[in-house]
């Protein structure tokens, strides 16, 4: 799904617009797919009270309380009395508003003295079009509303965040619990600093149009369901193990074992056809124990001290490494006489950093940082949508894929195209989940999936894998493994 900026949207809604659907219709059409959603989702509730801005999010707010009072809940709309300069769609919602009794209009600062029982706050102050800080007015206004403690509905985007760029820090934020928005993501919903004012977000399609969203231009994209399914390849009856690749896990050190022994059982459980383990000996009773499946490659005693080359292969390295002298020697001379795309994880990262060797990566090649160490390759940046930036202009410099490792992943491409992932949760923030990625991906490219669809369908598998395991054994409880074990079915329901 692309990401467009709210300039872009603009466009978008005037495209809809001269195609056939008046703007009025449009923001009927809008309120409709939010009371859709309100009615089965808020069945319980009571009574809304609705705070509407002046422009069209203002209108969108003031049509959803005229149809919730339709469908027979509690309405009371708030607005700011004294400066009614509504935009022409919210003004004629407003006096579409005005004919109906049971629907008290109340100012702004009546606030304090609401009923709370059994209420939903609405915010629909603002949406795309907030340009400029808010007064100090709507500042108050939205640190009285997140105090109160009743479920919070933002329509389209929390008031107070923009669409595509970071606020300034002492900004005041609507802070929601459900983010209804219309037709796209918003590039703010999936940075951490921003995205956690949206709750859980729900995309409602209101049809804009489509021939505008095919041709527009963009470098930032969700990965969602419908893309996943058109990179997934069904395996051919007509196969042998040679078919499906042969991928390499290299790392492990004494004590770390069980970081390469994930990666290894990773990309098994990925399909991978031929599947080895690169690490010192004292992991070689573990990972042939634990792993049967897998082929054990001794190098080194207690750490990494080389490593063998091997034709039509692809390498995963990092997980459990260490960054010994003797490992950091094997790292250089392997990189130094391979030249194929490969994926380089954690210490195996942590190394390159520390020798800012960074043109010994293969062109084409993964990498799979965290934003720690993401910063310890590239350096600091004052913001994650600094990161991003920072991380196009790296990607296209080294001709490398990075996949920024946070709640929402970000790919990006050597094209510089940044692909948010929104499947994980934060039962994936342990010790070990990284590993289990450097596995699917392994095994994905070596079942020769095109690089940048592998990195867009192994860390959508892996959030997918981990959206499961949560669902069994809650976000506390579930573990790495856990994981690992849940990537067949998600694998059942692609086919
Ligand atoms: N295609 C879609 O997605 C559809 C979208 N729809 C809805 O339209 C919404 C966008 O509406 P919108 O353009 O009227 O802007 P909105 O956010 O209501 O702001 C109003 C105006 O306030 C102003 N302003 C800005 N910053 C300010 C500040 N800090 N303090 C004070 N004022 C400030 C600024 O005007 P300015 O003062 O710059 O002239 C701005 O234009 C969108 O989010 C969705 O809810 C649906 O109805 C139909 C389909
Ligand atoms: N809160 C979260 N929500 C979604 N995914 C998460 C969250 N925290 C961590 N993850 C995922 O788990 C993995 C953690 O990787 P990493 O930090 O390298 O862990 P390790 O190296 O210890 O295995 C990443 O893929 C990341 O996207
Ligand atoms: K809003």
């Amino acid at each position: 799904m692309k990401i467009l900026t709210a300039d872009q949207i603009k466009k978008c809604d005037s495209a809809t617009i001269e195609n056939g659907i008046s703007s009025i219709n449009l923001m009927e059409k809008a309120a409709n797919a939010c009371v859709d959603w309100i009615q089965v989702n808020f069945k319980q509730a009571k009574r809304f009270l609705i705070f509407c801005g002046q422009g069209n999010n203002g209108g969108d707010g003031l049509a959803i309380a005229r149809l919730l009072y339709e469908k027979g809940f509690d309405v009371e709309v708030f607005i700011e009395k004294n400066q009614m300069k509504f935009s022409a769609d919210a003004e004629i919602n407003f006096k579409r508003l005005k004919l109906i009794k049971g629907i008290d209009i109340n100012n702004f600062s009546d606030v304090l003295i609401v009923n709370n029982e059994k209420s939903v706050i609405v915010d629909a102050l603002f949406g795309y079009g907030l340009n400029r800080e808010l007064s100090n007015d709507f500042k108050n206004l939205i640190e009285k509303l997140n105090q109160i403690p009743v479920p919070k509905i933002s329509i389209d985007i929390p008031t107070g965040l923009y669409a595509d760029k970071i606020n300034e820090e002492e900004s005041a934020i609507f802070k929601a619990d459900f983010t209804l928005t219309f037709q796209f993501y918003k590039r703010s919903f999936l940075h951490p600093e921003t995205g956690k004012f949206c709750g859980k977000i729900e995309v409602l399609d209101i049809d804009l149009n489509s021939k505008f969203i095919d041709e527009v231009k963009t470098d930032y994209f969700v990965i969602d369901g419908s893309l996943i399914r058109k990179i997934y390849k069904p395996r051919e009856d007509f196969s042998n193990k040679g078919s499906f690749g042969k991928s390499i896990l290299i790392g492990g050190s004494y004590g770390k074992i069980g970081a390469v022994l994930m990666s290894t059982l990773s990309a098994l459980r990925t399909g991978s056809g031929l599947t080895f383990t690169m690490a010192p000996e004292c992991g070689n009773l573990i990972l042939q124990s634990q792993v049967p499946e897998a082929m054990f490659i001794g190098v080194g005693e207690k750490y990494v001290d080389d490593i063998e080359v091997q034709e039509k292969a692809v390498y995963g390295i990092g997980p459990g490494l260490g960054k010994e002298k003797q490992t950091q020697k094997a790292l250089f001379d392997f990189l130094k006489s391979y030249q194929n795309p490969m994926i380089l994880d954690a210490d195996a990262l942590n190394i390159l950093a520390e020798s800012q060797n960074l043109n010994l990566i293969p062109k084409n090649s993964v990498i799979t940082p965290h934003p720690l160490e993401f910063e310890r390759l590239f350096g600091k940046t004052q913001n994650s949508f600094d990161r991003i930036e920072l991380a196009k202009e790296k990607a296209e410099e080294l001709q490398i894929f990075i996949v920024l490792k946070d709640h929402h992943t970000a790919v990006i491409t050597p094209e510089r195209k940044v692909y948010y992932n929104i499947t994980g949760n934060s039962g994936m923030a342990k010790g070990g989940s990284g590993d289990v990625l450097t596995g699917i991906l392994t095994s994905l490219i070596s079942q020769k999936y095109d690089i940048e669809k592998a990195c867009l369908f192994g860390v959508w598998l892996h959030g997918k894998a981990g959206d499961l395991a949560a669902a069994e054994f809650s976000e506390e409880s579930m573990l790495p493994t856990d994981l690992i074990n849940k990537i067949g079915e998600v694998f059942q329901n692609l086919s």
